[in-house]
């Protein structure tokens, strides 16, 4: 009966039609990137609060900013279920998929590993990475079109494992790389898909598909590279003080705290396991570096494409340094005011993570609807950054948008690329530092030129924001030519 009851609440929230038993199934069993153009229609046909069914499964879409801060402002509402478990296999319960008391425990655990005083200690890798990326970009002078994605990933890889994992790469590390970043992709695929075809939820039939077989190669080739970090640091601290007779500038450039440490110190006082450990190093490695490497790979793409904006960029950097070539310090960042309205602009446009998901055990009132206890919830991040009643012409790139007076405005929750509530993202100021240092520099030394436009772009539903198979190009071209 209480089904009965639940079914006819949801049934009558608004959303697309569905059929007996299997609901909405049928809309899901589309390539990737229809999927994406399928989910772009909802919010325009059906509103701000949609429903769906699928396998058993009733979710509601949320696009309302005072819906989506009742849902994710609570601790109570912060569970996940559903694309998260499919997780699991490979970031086990790290922090971005456990629920509950072991999700509260790790939050307390790792968020000194992100105060100010420790991103103050990263930043010196991000300077010295930045220099790196530079020597990369100057190799490409000269070439007509430069592939981003690959460029930038690597440098936010390497960031991740010398900050937080306190590891440089080697080139035992190096050689594994590429089969990383190759396996995320993977995984990413079979998730969606996961997600999609209702009978490879369940394990035995996902675990005989092909899929499945190969999503179960992907996961070796990621817990091989986190494995090897984690065994590096572990022979580093044991080393320690052989290192520090042997040679000084080592232990000085290996020894800046890390997060890996904190969590190695908690192993030795039982508050995390060996395979906790993993968990957030699959977890940090993956959440730290793919979101950052996508959002500034759209955001030197847009970049490329307003000239003005990039003239303006330039301009507020003479104004910071004049002619000279030094390096930028954290106190310079915070002056870059442009130039961070410019990143939050293009993370509207382009959130790194497109969509969230929550799962609520209790009843919730949402919008004038009631809807039941054990009900999925979706937040649709790259829609919601596109509603023209809180953004007008939301296609364009308008940096001024994030002006203090032009945000007073806003719904806080109308602005979302890192979520919010208790449950945001922990790597946030993280990953606005590395931004700006990395795109700051550049745009001090370098021209960008554009190659392929905002229209030429066609996504698909991955785990973040990606395009369907096309690479996002541009041209680098010195400054002073
Ligand atoms: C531009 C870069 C980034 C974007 C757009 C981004 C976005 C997000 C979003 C939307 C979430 C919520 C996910 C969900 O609820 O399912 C999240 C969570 C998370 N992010 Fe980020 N992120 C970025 C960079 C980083 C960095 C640099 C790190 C680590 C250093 C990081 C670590 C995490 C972790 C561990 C979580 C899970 C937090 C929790 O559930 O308590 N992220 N991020």
């Amino acid at each position: 009966y209480r089904c009965m009851k639940n079914e006819r609440l949801l049934c009558k929230i608004p959303g697309p039609r569905t059929l007996p038993l299997i609901g909405n199934s049928f809309h899901f069993l589309l390539p990737p990137n229809k999927l994406f153009m399928f989910l772009r229609t909802l919010y325009k046909i059906y509103g701000g609060l949609i429903r769906m069914h699928a396998a058993n499964m009733w979710s509601v879409g949320l696009y309302n900013p005072e819906d989506i801060e009742k849902v994710l402002s609570s601790v109570r509402y912060n569970d996940k279920q559903g694309v998260y478990k499919f997780l699991h296999p490979w970031l086990g319960e790290g922090l971005l998929t456990s629920n509950g008391s072991k999700w509260h425990q790790r939050r307390k655990l790792l968020t000194p590993a992100f105060h100010f005083n420790i991103l103050k200690k990263y930043f010196q890798t991000f300077t010295e990475q930045t220099e790196v990326f530079l020597k990369k970009v100057e190799m490409e002078i000269g070439n007509t079109q430069t592939d981003l994605l690959p460029l930038i990933s690597s440098t936010t890889l390497q960031i991740m494992c010398e900050t937080a994992m306190g590891t440089s790469m080697t080139e035992e590390i190096e050689s594994v790389m590429s089969k990383y970043m190759n396996a995320i992709e993977i995984v990413g695929e079979s998730v969606v898909k996961r997600m999609c075809r209702a009978w490879l939820i369940y394990e035995p039939f996902f675990n005989l598909s092909k899929i499945g077989r190969t999503q179960k190669a992907a996961l070796s080739d990621l817990h091989t590279f986190t494995n090897k970090i984690i065994n590096e640091r572990k022979q580093f601290l044991m080393n320690i003080k052989s290192y520090r007779q042997e040679n000084d500038e080592i232990i000085s450039k290996k020894g800046r705290l890390a997060m890996l440490d904190l969590l190695i110190e908690n192993e030795k006082l039982g508050n995390i396991t060996v395979e906790g450990i993993r968990e957030e190093v699959d977890t940090f490695m993956f959440e730290g570096h793919d979101t950052t490497a996508t959002a500034l790979t759209f955001l030197l793409m847009v970049i490329a494409n307003e000239i003005e904006v990039q003239e303006k960029i330039y301009q507020e950097m003479q104004n910071i340094f004049g002619e000279s070539q030094r390096s930028a310090t954290m106190q310079d960042l915070s002056e870059m005011s442009y130039l961070e309205c410019c990143i939050k602009e293009s993370l509207r446009l382009y959130p790194s993570v497109p969509l969230i998901a929550r799962y609520v055990t209790e009843e919730v009132n949402l919008s004038g609807y009631t809807i039941p206890a054990h009900t999925n919830y979706h937040i649709f991040i790259y829609d919601l950054h596109r509603r023209a009643d809180i953004y007008p012409e939301p296609e364009r790139f308008i940096p001024e948008r994030f002006l203090p007076e032009n945000c007073a405005k806003r719904h806080r929750y109308a602005y979302i690329p890192f979520s919010a509530g208790p449950r945001n993202c922990i790597g946030q100021k993280f990953a606005m530092l590395e931004m700006k240092s990395l795109v700051s520099s550049l745009l001090r030394r370098f021209r960008l030129e554009a190659v392929t436009k905002p229209s030429d772009l066609q996504f698909r539903t991955d785990l973040v924001l990606r395009t369907d198979n096309q690479p996002i190009y541009v041209r680098f071209c010195n400054r002073t030519s």
